[in-house]
């Protein structure tokens, strides 16, 4: 098999109803097509994945500490639950779509096929910026999102934990919110929380983690030594700030980073301890360091580097800028921050991109093992976690770099035939009924 150039044929073609031309949930369909026409896959598996199992929106009223009602609107959405109970992060986000969440819930099947863990997609969403709400209004937010939800979560069901501006703090809330429901502590209905409440080791650190195994797997294939490499990270929330320490400690040179304040360059490093020490310091904001001069964060995409890791959002690199990313490999902290539209630019010019789905996998990984933790009530060694963890996602590197070679296709395309194929296999081995 070669690789395609023009990837829809037959009814892979037709378009999905109801999906905006350009957006997440676009690229998504655009991998999913190519992957299924490579698989030749059964036409109504193909329409059935092509669309979410499960909506839920729900309107979220919160009494604001001077007395008045706020109402929000909350997501949930379950792409597919054939693997297993549904799995996947919560996102708070004043511009937060159904259609972004609806990618995030697929992005969240494949990436679970990706690195064999027995579980579905899903993703949450409420429409808010958090840092206009108080603490006090947070939790009442996230509690009453909760009770919305307390038909759809579930330890069986569907397993939310943190992404966007979520943190241990909203999965405590989310835990006791429904364990107060079921009258009884079930600290295995969210993951990502704190260890103190059955939170497991390693689980805050493991997105970025996650991504420096891949991202020096990759360096091994190309022979760079990671002494040898210059890195520049968009996001400095927890993947990115996570991922640049990791690869720091590595002995690489983090010449860029950035946040929703901008971007800073120094092209002889940066030291990242002191960059955290000051984000923590100055309200999660790297604001005013001055470690670095200011950039901004689309020139910082596209500076001469070995390894660019985009940890912040998505469409970040898209057909606009693709043809000036100067970076040997793309690692992709964040889901979904290259459009499908960018993809050929970026392998015609040579770049090895560690799709999502496999580089952002660590997180799901030990969220994984915090839920088996949980269930069995006994608590690993974090040296435990992380050694898991990296031979997880080092045998899923080097699975799909197998895939991709096998067939002449990239990492991505191989991802997504490979996720693709699982899912469609379970599909067929358990049937369709009504
Ligand atoms: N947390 C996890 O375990 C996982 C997260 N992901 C994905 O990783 C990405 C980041 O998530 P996470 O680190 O958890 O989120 P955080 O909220 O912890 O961090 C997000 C970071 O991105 C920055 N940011 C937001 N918008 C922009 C922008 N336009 N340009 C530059 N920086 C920006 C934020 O800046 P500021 O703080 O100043 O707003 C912050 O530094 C998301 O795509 C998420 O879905 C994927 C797998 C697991
Ligand atoms: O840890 C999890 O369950 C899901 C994390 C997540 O939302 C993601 O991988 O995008």
């Amino acid at each position: 098999m070669s690789t395609k150039d023009s990837i829809a044929s037959g009814y892979y073609k037709e378009p999905v109803p109801h999906i905006a031309h350009d957006s997440p949930f676009a690229s998504m369909m655009e991998r999913f097509r190519f992957a299924a026409e490579i698989l030749d896959l059964d036409e109504g598996v193909f329409k059935y994945l092509s669309s979410p199992e499960k909506v839920v929106m729900v309107s979220i009223p919160v009494t604001m500490d001077d007395g008045r009602i706020e109402v929000f609107e909350g997501y949930r959405v379950i792409h597919n639950s054939i693997l297993g109970p549904s799995k996947g992060g919560i996102r708070y986000s004043e511009d937060v779509t159904i259609d972004e969440v609806k990618a995030l819930a697929a992005w969240m099947t494949w990436k679970c096929a990706v690195v064999n863990v027995p579980f579905g997609g899903a993703k949450g969403g409420v429409r808010v910026n958090p840092k206009n709400l108080s603490q006090a209004e947070l939790e009442r937010l996230t509690r009453r999102y909760t009770a919305n939800m307390l038909d759809v979560f579930g330890p069986d069901r569907d397993i939310p934990a943190p992404d966007m501006n979520t943190n241990e703090q909203v999965m405590a809330w989310i835990m006791d919110t429904y364990s107060m429901k079921q009258k009884k502590t079930e600290n295995a209905v969210v993951t990502g929380k704190p260890i103190i409440l059955g939170g497991s080791k390693g689980r805050k650190e493991a997105t970025g983690r996650g991504v420096v195994t891949c991202t020096l797997a990759a360096l091994g294939k190309l022979r760079i030594s990671p002494s040898n490499t210059t890195v520049v990270v968009q996001g400095f929330g927890n993947v990115g700030s996570v991922s640049a320490q990791l690869m720091y400690e590595q002995g690489a040179e983090v010449i860029a980073i950035s946040d929703i304040s901008g971007g800073y360059y120094n092209k002889n490093g940066i030291d990242i301890e002191e960059a955290i020490r000051y984000s923590q310091t100055h309200g999660n904001s790297l604001e005013g360091f001055d470690g670095a001069e200011p950039i901004s964060n689309q020139d910082l995409l596209e500076l001469e580097c070995d390894v660019l890791i985009p940890a912040a959002k998505e469409d970040q690199i898209n057909k606009e800028n693709a043809s000036r990313i100067k970076a040997k490999i793309i690692a992709e902290g964040a889901n979904g921050p290259v459009t499908a539209n960018a993809d050929k630019l970026l392998e015609e010019n040579g770049i090895m991109v560690i799709p999502d789905i496999l580089a952002n996998a660590g997180g799901v990984t030990v969220s994984y093992f915090e839920w088996v933790q949980d269930r069995h009530g006994y608590f690993w060694t974090e040296e435990r976690v992380n050694r898991r963890l990296n031979r997880m996602m080092r045998e899923s590197f080097d699975n799909l770099f197998m895939v991709s070679e096998k067939y002449s296709i990239t990492l991505r395309q191989a991802a997504y035939v490979y996720a693709i194929d699982r899912v469609a296999t379970t599909l067929k081995l358990r049937g369709i009924y009504a």
